[in-house]
């Protein structure tokens, strides 16, 4: 029989270069949330487990830092290689355990193997800088050097960007790293460990610890060995790991929730702004942090776009995600179909009116059909919690400082999107919407260049471009004496 993923699924955990279970053979069950079967389990690797992941990371530690950059920038450019020639058994495991489509899956890895050819471009480029001195006898300046071993824990929505974001910056900066990812996708994390070796990554250097993120972070949170905590997920375990990290005072970056406004003015074009709206919306079946979380249209087009947005929406297959017809998978776990259900259900009971295609149709138990909310009022949860499935409120507005206000009045501030073609308009909402990112009439604005990141609670720092390495880099100032006047 062939192997679908070539080879790159393991159902163990990959510690200081071996291949290892929990010492206790606990194990966790990972299921194709399309078919709800289980696909393969991974350790669920134990308090003493994980404390021998940090032994092997602070181990290699001392090796990788004292490597040349350009030596770091060739292991990332294999193991982007290793990638990219694996890119459909990485696409398919995928949407195995994640349940996006197939196509979407493909560009996650391109998007993700993308960091690691970006962070092997600047680990060339961790410049010092000379100070000039206030005597004559000194020479100042700084250098940089990595802050450390870095644990980072992900989650599902995007089971390999959000490893290789984090963890392509910090080996570049020369800090080893531990991986906890989201317990309903390690695949692709083991996945990247099989492609990690074949790169050259030597013992300890990547670590994947499969099992509770909770577990895990108690115990990176306790270990001061461990200098940095990069975090995807929540705001709310966000919160809780910032307090953790606080009695051994790491270094963190919060990669947070969000509640992103979709505005479209007067002068919109009403077809770009259907076609980015749909995008933004329904892409990983809503399941994304930039996702469009409240579309605001201008009242002169309001009609218009709720009649073809809905239209679009409808003809979008709805289904397993290995079937290249299908638009939009399944979500990540029935708690994920309730909560839509309940906020979908909650705008009804308020006023809202709810179209598209009968929940009946809905292809298998962790399926929802897409759904718009026309006519959302503030009081509705939709307008300030972030739905994470394919559910769209769409309310009209009058003017663009209302529409600014309203925007802004949330907790959140990660991405937000405006439609209109004025160029003052650009600029005043560019300047006022209270957001980390702000798409112009586009909703594709992520990549390996940009900074990523949040304001408000939607984060601290930032991931990817130069700023993304600075996370994983301290900065060491220098004052040499005694040295000789002219
Ligand atoms: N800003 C971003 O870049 C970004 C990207 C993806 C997802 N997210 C956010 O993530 C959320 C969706 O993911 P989720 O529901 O799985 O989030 P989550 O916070 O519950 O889980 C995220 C990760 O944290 C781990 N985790 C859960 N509880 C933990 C705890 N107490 N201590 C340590 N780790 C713990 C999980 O195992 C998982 O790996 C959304 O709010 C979304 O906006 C943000
Ligand atoms: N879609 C984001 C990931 C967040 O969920 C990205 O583009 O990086």
């Amino acid at each position: 029989m062939t192997d679908e993923f070539a080879g790159l699924m393991r159902e163990r955990a990959y510690v200081g270069g071996d291949w290892v279970d929990a010492g206790s053979e606990a194990r966790q069950a990972v299921d194709d949330p399309a078919t709800e079967q289980t696909i393969g389990h991974v350790p669920d690797l134990a308090a003493a487990d994980i404390d021998a992941a940090i032994d092997a990371a602070v181990n290699a530690f001392a090796d990788w830092r004292d490597t040349s950059p350009l030596e770091r920038a060739d292991t990332l450019l294999a193991w982007y290689r290793g990638m990219t020639e694996h890119r459909e058994a990485l696409a398919r495991l995928m949407t195995r355990e994640q349940g996006k489509p197939l196509a979407e899956a493909r560009g996650e890895v391109d998007y993700a193997a993308s960091f690691f050819r970006w962070f092997a471009e600047q680990a060339r480029r961790a410049d010092g800088e000379t100070i000039p001195a206030d005597r004559p006898d000194v020479a100042l300046g700084t250098v940089q050097e990595p802050v450390g071993v870095a644990a980072v824990i992900t989650p599902w929505n995007f089971p390999l960007a959000m490893i290789t974001r984090k963890v392509g910056a910090a080996l570049a900066a020369g800090c080893t790293t531990l991986v906890n990812p989201a317990t309903q996708t390690p695949f692709s994390a083991l996945a990247l460990a099989v492609l990690a070796e074949r790169a050259g990554l030597n013992r300890g250097e990547f670590n994947v610890v499969t099992g509770s993120g909770k577990r895990f972070a108690e115990r990176v949170c306790a270990d001061d060995r461990v200098r940095a905590l990069s975090f995807t997920g929540s705001t709310p375990v966000g919160r809780e790991l910032l307090r953790q990290s606080a009695d051994t005072v790491k270094r963190t970056a919060m990669e947070l929730g969000g509640n992103a406004p979709f505005i479209i003015c007067d002068d919109a074009d009403l077809d770009e702004a259907v076609e980015g709206a749909l995008a933004a919306k329904f892409q990983t079946s809503g399941q994304d942090c930039v996702a469009a979380n409240r579309l605001y249209v201008h009242r002169s087009l309001y009609a218009d776009f709720v009649e073809r947005f809905t239209a679009r929406m409808n003809d979008m297959a709805v289904g397993n995600g290995f079937d290249e017809n299908n638009a939009i998978g399944p979500l990540i776990n029935r708690d994920a179909v309730d909560k839509a259900r309940s906020l979908v259900d909650d705008a009804r009971d308020k006023g809202a009116r709810i179209l598209g295609r009968d929940q009946s149709e809905a292809p298998g138990p962790r399926f929802f059909m897409p759904t718009v909310i026309a006519d959302f009022t503030p009081g509705m949860r939709v307008a300030g919690e972030e739905s994470f499935a394919p559910v769209a409120p769409i309310c009209a507005f009058d003017d663009d400082d209302a529409v600014i206000a309203a925007a802004n009045d949330t907790i959140y501030g990660l991405a937000a999107y405006v439609y209109t073609h004025r160029d003052a308009r650009i600029r005043k909402f560019m300047r006022r919407l209270e957001y980390g990112m702000v798409g112009v009439n586009t909703m594709d604005i992520t990549g390996a260049q940009v900074p990523f990141g949040g304001v408000k609670q939607s984060g601290l720092g930032r991931e990817g471009a130069d700023a993304g390495m600075q996370e994983y880099l301290e900065t060491k100032y220098y004052c040499v004496g005694g040295v000789p006047s002219r």
